[in-house]
Order: structure tokens, then C-alpha cells, then sequence
């Protein structure tokens, strides 16, 4: 147990990044499996409450992919991912939206409001927030990179970040699910991680804090004592090639480098399995998980 006088030290040492952070943006990805667990989940809720109600603006982009899985399954429909996507044909989309919009967005907004925020929830079709066109995959056969077609798969064409400045400034907190619109109004199925980093950039957030399900990115994932807590842009380029870096790590490791490139000041990606892992990245002087860095 912690005694009064630590209690005290916890919160001076949380002074500084207290005074260094008021009034800043501060971009969260919530998703995949620090979403699974009740508990975490609330952790995540009330530490997103702390950074609003000490003064900073908080946005949040959350997954969801377990969820639309599991729906595609009881649907009797299988999915497969290629570099950390998933194809998406038309059926597919239809179930994305409607778990990530319909379900996933509504519930983490009540959740926030029930925690005491004011919190609104948003999509891509919102204000046009998010412009996306078609991506294609790239993939390698036999040495030789070629395009493929993955469906209704998203890439951010254009934020429009005039409805997020709006909520931000009237002291809302933004709630945006990775759905994106065509200049058809077709709909399109975006990596959460990217919308995050795109959003960080055109936000030109302070920090984009990525929560996953590992201690952060290992150099090689077999060997945990590989851990590392800073990479550059140059190094996770490498490591994307080489194959160290792989899967669902991938889109999260090129929203650091969007977002850096774009105008945010730092991003992390971080264990989303330890409680309030938010909370100890901003406010403690170790911080914990891998930083993405330009240099
Ligand atoms: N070099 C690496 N370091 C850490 N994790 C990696 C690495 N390469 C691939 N991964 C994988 O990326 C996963 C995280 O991506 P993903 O499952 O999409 O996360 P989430 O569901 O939390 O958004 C890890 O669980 C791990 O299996
Ligand atoms: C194109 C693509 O892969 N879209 C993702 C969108 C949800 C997501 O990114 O959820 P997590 O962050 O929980 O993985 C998907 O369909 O799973």
C-alpha cells in the first residue's frame, strides 16, 4: 500500500505534464483488444475524462475489428486480412459500419458521458469529416510487388477538421469511428490506426497515444528482450520490409509516421492490457510503450 505522502508525490510529479499539456490535443486510438475486457475499457473511459477535466482536448478514434469479426462470424461469413487490413466487399462493409457506427461508437459515448464527459459521437459521413478514395493493396508474389484490389478498403483523402475544431472549442469530446465517405458517397472501411494518424496530423495534435495489445513494438516479435522504446522513421521503414515489423502492427507504425509528417508533435504506441496505461505515458516521467521519432 501507498502512503499519504506518496499519494501526494504521485500527483506533484503529474504537476508538470499537467501545466505542459493544458489546452492541448491529444489523439487516442482505442481499439482492438483493450476493448475486449470490461475492466480495461473502463480504465481507458475514466482516463480520457482526467485528461479533458485537467484541461486538455482529448479526440478519440476507436476500432473495433474483434467486433466485426465476431459479427461477420455469426453472419456465417469468414474474413481474411492482408497487411493488417481487411478485404472488404460490399457485404462486409455494410456489417463495419454498422457494428463500428452503430454499436462500438453509441456505447463508448455513453460510457464517456456516464464518466461525466460530453462527448459526441461522429463517423466519416459526418460533416464529410473523412474524404476517403479506394486503397490498393500492395502485395508481393515471387520477388515481384504488384496491386491488388482489397474492396470497399479506405485511404483519408482529406479531413475536414472545421466540425472537430467546433466540438473541441465548445468543450465536446470527438468520438470518431473509422468509416470514410467517397465523393460518390460510397462508403469506405478505414484502418482505425490510419484515421488516428490523420487526424493527429491535420490537428497537428501535441500527442497521438495508439493503444494496443503488446508492450509496444519488439525487433523481433519471438523475443520479448528485444523491446523498443524508440524508433525512427528510417528504422520502422526497415523493419516494414524486412518483415520484423508485421500485420496490424503496420498501419499503426505508418499513422506514427503520417501523423509526425502531417504536424504532431509525438506519438506512442502503448499497452492497452495495463490499467490506465494513458495515464501513466502522459503523466509520469518514465512514460511507457515505443515512441515513433523523425529522426
Ligand atoms: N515488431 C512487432 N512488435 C510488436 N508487435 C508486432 C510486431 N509485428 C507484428 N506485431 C503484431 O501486431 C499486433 C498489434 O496489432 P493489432 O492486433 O492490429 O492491434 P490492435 O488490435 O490492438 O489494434 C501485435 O499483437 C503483434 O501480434
Ligand atoms: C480496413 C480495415 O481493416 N478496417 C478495420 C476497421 C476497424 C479497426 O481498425 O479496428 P481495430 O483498431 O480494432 O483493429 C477492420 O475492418 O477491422
Amino acid at each position: 500500500m501507498i502512503n499519504s505522502v506518496e499519494k501526494a508525490d504521485v500527483l506533484i510529479e503529474a504537476l508538470p505534464y499537467m501545466q505542459k499539456f493544458a489546452g492541448k490535443t491529444i489523439v487516442v486510438k482505442y481499439g482492438g483488444n483493450a476493448m475486449v475486457s470490461e475492466e480495461l475499457k473502463r480504465n481507458v473511459i475514466q482516463d480520457i475524462i482526467l485528461m479533458k477535466y485537467v484541461g486538455m482536448r482529448p479526440v478519440v478514434i476507436h476500432g473495433g475489428g474483434p467486433e466485426i469479426t465476431a459479427m461477420l462470424r455469426q453472419l456465417g461469413k469468414e474474413t481474411t486480412f492482408t497487411g493488417g487490413l481487411r478485404i472488404t466487399d460490399p457485404e462486409t462493409v455494410s456489417v463495419a459500419e454498422m457494428v463500428l457506427v452503430g454499436k462500438i461508437n453509441t456505447e463508448i459515448v455513453t460510457l464517456l458521458n456516464q464518466y461525466g464527459g460530453r462527448a459526441v459521437g461522429l463517423n466519416g459521413k459526418d460533416a464529410d469529416l473523412i474524404v476517403a478514395q479506394k486503397h490498393w493493396a500492395k502485395v508481393t508474389e515471387n520477388g515481384k510487388t504488384k496491386e491488388a484490389d482489397i474492396g470497399m478498403v479506405g485511404d483519408v483523402d482529406r479531413i475536414n477538421k472545421g466540425i472537430l475544431l467546433t466540438l473541441l472549442d465548445q468543450g465536446y469530446i470527438p468520438v470518431i469511428a473509422p468509416i470514410g465517405v467517397g465523393l460518390k458517397g460510397e462508403t469506405y472501411n478505414i484502418n482505425a490506426d490510419s484515421v488516428a494518424g490523420e487526424i493527429a496530423g491535420a490537428l497537428a495534435a501535441e500527442k497521438l497515444l495508439l493503444l494496443t495489445d503488446v508492450e509496444g513494438i519488439y525487433r523481433d516479435y519471438q523475443d520479448k528482450s528485444t523491446f523498443v522504446s524508440t524508433l525512427s522513421f528510417g528504422e520502422a521503414q526497415e523493419m516494414i520490409q524486412s518483415g520484423s515489423i508485421d500485420g496490424g502492427m503496420i498501419p499503426k507504425v505508418e499513422a506514427c509516421i503520417q501523423a509526425l509528417k502531417k504536424g504532431a508533435a509525438k506519438t506512442h504506441i502503448v499497452d492497452g492490457r495495463q490499467p490506465h496505461s494513458l495515464l501513466l505515458e502522459i503523466f509520469t516521467n518514465k512514460g511507457i510503450g515505443t515512441e515513433v521519432v523523425k529522426e
